[in-house]
């Protein structure tokens, strides 16, 4: 199973799930949202930012409501605020190779779970995803699927230079009711005594026929309608104008469809919709090909004219406005010949010349004509616009969920490529921790050799240890290394490390350094700190530097305490100090160090960073001392030096 259908497979649970967050909380929601069923769309379509936009809900909370309502399961995992920043870094680390909402969404929905099965499932997904992304064309694709949404709906465009013509007022109530009133007026045959002479003013009428009251001919600029005719074969409009509006969404996800060799129904969109544009651009200019006719037949005219001899009785017959045979062969043969050019051209024949010299053209049978050719052209490109639009209806549908496909495969896209450009590789779940290889993921995609990946391990009967050594060693980038890792993992996804075992487990504390130190602070602390060890639950607790709450004799005190606490459970700890020596005398315990030899010839830190099991390293301040003294000038310099003789 994916996670895809993880979520498709949820139904939404009935409101009673988000009571949780308060009767309260719930009403302002419904409220805010206008009701259940707007909240119902928002979880489907997980539109987590119409929540945040309601007033006093965080990202935090929003995320929180979403999952419920999707009947996720929800875990209270992380337990400490530094946990939960790190959990967010990794989400924000993934957020970067999104392209679309619906996935940014969906992967800040990616909670830590305790279920085994569903986090190898997804670790499973994560990695298949991370596979097929490595063998596409990952660029190409960004730039397809940037910005993907759903289609968006078209306001009706309202044109009052056509109408439709009904022939009672029920029929115009039904129409209406269809929504057709927003493209045209809707008029009907029984609404006035003087309504034929009203349909003059439209230049086209689309009359929707029950029983055929009316007698249309051929010159009439009337669309024949059958009222039981579906809405977008009255207006075709309603769905041409969709597909128009949402064309290159479509093509986008035609395209990204044949990179990933799916078959899709947006194939013939492009040639429908360009053929429906071009057949306007048919329209021929007639008056202008009329002009340059009767300018060209009048030119052969005068030519043909001049060389006729005209004899005596002929030239009686000019004086009777009678032209001769011979005259009347020329504009025969003339005429004739031009009228076929204007059919070439236009399509149309007839015949547009009044016989004179020069020629006239007559303006009644051209206005016949032009009528008649405008509302047969009319009728055609209705057809053809009917033709496309049931085409177009009928694929609708699966469209709209090959859109959704598209956005469903960029959060595995998304996913696949975080694993793939961060080399990242399914743990092993097991009852250790045993890291091998690993790197922070702030450090995994930086190149050069001083990027070193490290190993570490805690196990049943090494539960806990101390972290000690070089200032700058790394020490809490490990220690956070740590914390991704187990972090990751019960989010199912793979870690940034090579055959890494670790344990699930309930809970983690990650306590940081960056503590203020602000009055009560030691207090509060201790109102955080010591219930850790009150419960039951199986925790991973990761203490960088805690000396700095109290004074040193005190805070041993503390940890030690602690740690003999946790080497009773089965939680896990490490505790990274600078005050191993003196915790050794409180409590048995395994001291890794992260030793640091020298400096090199740039006054970088020659460091190993993997920790030496049982080994209490030095925290050589002197050494950094030493690089920053070297790099510094003047005054400054002589301080550093006068500090680092008292170090010889
Ligand atoms: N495995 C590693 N590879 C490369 N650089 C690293 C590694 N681990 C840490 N560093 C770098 O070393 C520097 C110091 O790391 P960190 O702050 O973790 O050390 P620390 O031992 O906690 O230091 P201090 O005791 O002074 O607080 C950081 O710039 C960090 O990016």
């Amino acid at each position: 199973m994916s996670i895809n259908e993880e979520i498709d497979k949820k139904h939404i649970k009935n409101l009673v799930e988000i009571k949780g967050i308060g009767d309260k909380l719930t009403e302002k929601i419904l409220n805010s949202v206008g009701g259940e069923k707007n909240l119902f769309s928002i979880v489907e379509n997980l539109e987590l930012e119409k929540l945040t936009d309601i007033d006093g809900i965080s990202q935090r909370k929003a995320i929180e409501i979403m999952n419920k309502l999707l009947g996720n399961p929800s875990t209270n995992f992380l337990k400490s605020e530094r946990a939960i920043q790190l959990y967010e870094e990794i989400i924000d680390k993934i957020l970067d190779y999104t392209n679309t909402k619906y996935s940014e969404n969906r992967i800040k929905l990616l909670s830590p779970l305790n279920d085994k099965n569903k986090i190898i499932d997804r670790i499973n997904f994560v990695m298949e995803s991370k596979i097929k992304v490595s063998k596409l064309p990952i660029i190409k694709l960004r730039g397809l699927m940037k910005n993907l949404s759903d289609p968006v709906l078209v306001k009706p465009k309202y044109d009052a230079s056509k109408a439709i013509l009904t022939e009672s007022p029920e029929d115009n109530d039904y129409l209406i009711d269809l929504g057709l009133n927003q493209y045209f007026p809707i008029l009907n045959l029984s609404s006035s005594s003087s309504i034929e002479d009203e349909l003059q003013e439209y230049e086209l009428i689309f009359y929707v026929y029950s029983q055929g009251f009316l007698d249309v001919s051929d010159d009439d600029n009337m669309v024949l309608i059958s009222k039981d005719s579906p809405a977008h074969e009255i207006v075709p409009d309603i769905i041409l104008d969709y597909f128009n509006q949402n064309l290159e969404l479509f093509e986008k996800v035609l395209e990204t469809r044949k990179i990933l060799n799916q078959d899709s129904v947006l194939e013939d969109i492009p040639r429908i919709l360009s053929e429906l544009n071009s057949y306007k651009l048919k329209d021929v200019d007639l008056d202008s090909v009329l002009s340059k006719a009767k300018k060209d037949a009048d030119e052969k005219l005068k030519i043909a004219i001049k060389s006729v001899d005209i004899e005596g009785d002929e030239v009686l017959e000019l004086l009777n406005n009678n032209f001769p045979p011979k005259i009347d062969k020329i504009f025969d043969d003339i005429l004739t010949l031009s009228k076929k050019e204007i059919k070439e051209i236009t399509g149309i024949d007839f015949d547009p010349f009044l016989r004179k010299y020069p020629l006239e053209l007559d303006g009644e049978e051209i206005e016949r004509i032009k009528f008649r050719e405008n509302s047969r052209a009319e009728n055609e490109y209705f057809d053809l616009k009917v033709r496309s639009a049931s085409y177009l209806e009928s694929i609708k549908e699966k469209a709209e969920l090959e859109v959704k496909e598209a956005l469903k495969f960029d959060f595995e896209f998304a996913l696949g490529s975080f694993a793939f450009e961060y080399d990242l590789n399914p743990p092993i779940i097991g009852e250790n921790f045993n890291l091998k290889d690993v790197i922070h993921l702030n450090l995994a995609l930086e190149k050069g050799e001083d990027i070193q990946r490290v190993d570490y391990c805690l196990n049943k009967n090494e539960n806990v240890a101390l972290l000690t050594g070089a200032n700058s060693g790394g020490k809490t980038t490990l220690l956070e290394t740590i914390s991704q890792i187990a972090i990751m993992a019960h989010m199912g996804l793979p870690v940034s490390g090579k055959e890494v075992e670790i344990k699930l487990l309930d809970e983690i504390y990650h306590f940081s350094k960056k503590r203020s130190l602000d009055a009560g602070a030691f207090e509060s602390f201790l109102n955080v700190f010591m219930p850790i060890v009150t419960t039951d639950s199986e925790k991973l607790v990761l203490l960088d530097e805690l000396e700095g709450i109290t004074e040193l004799d005190a805070a041993v005190k503390i940890i030690s305490s602690f740690i003999d606490m946790i080497k009773e459970s089965n939680s896990f700890g490490v505790i990274v100090t600078h005050m191993a020596k003196e915790l050794m005398n409180y409590t048995d315990i395994r001291v890794d160090g992260i030793e640091a030899k020298g400096l090199d010839k740039n006054y970088n830190l020659i460091v190993d960073r993997t920790p030496r099991m049982n080994f209490l390293a030095k925290s050589t301040p002197e050494l950094i001392l030493k690089r920053i003294y070297e790099n510094s000038e003047g005054r400054l310099k002589e301080v550093y030096g006068e500090v680092l003789k008292k170090f010889k």
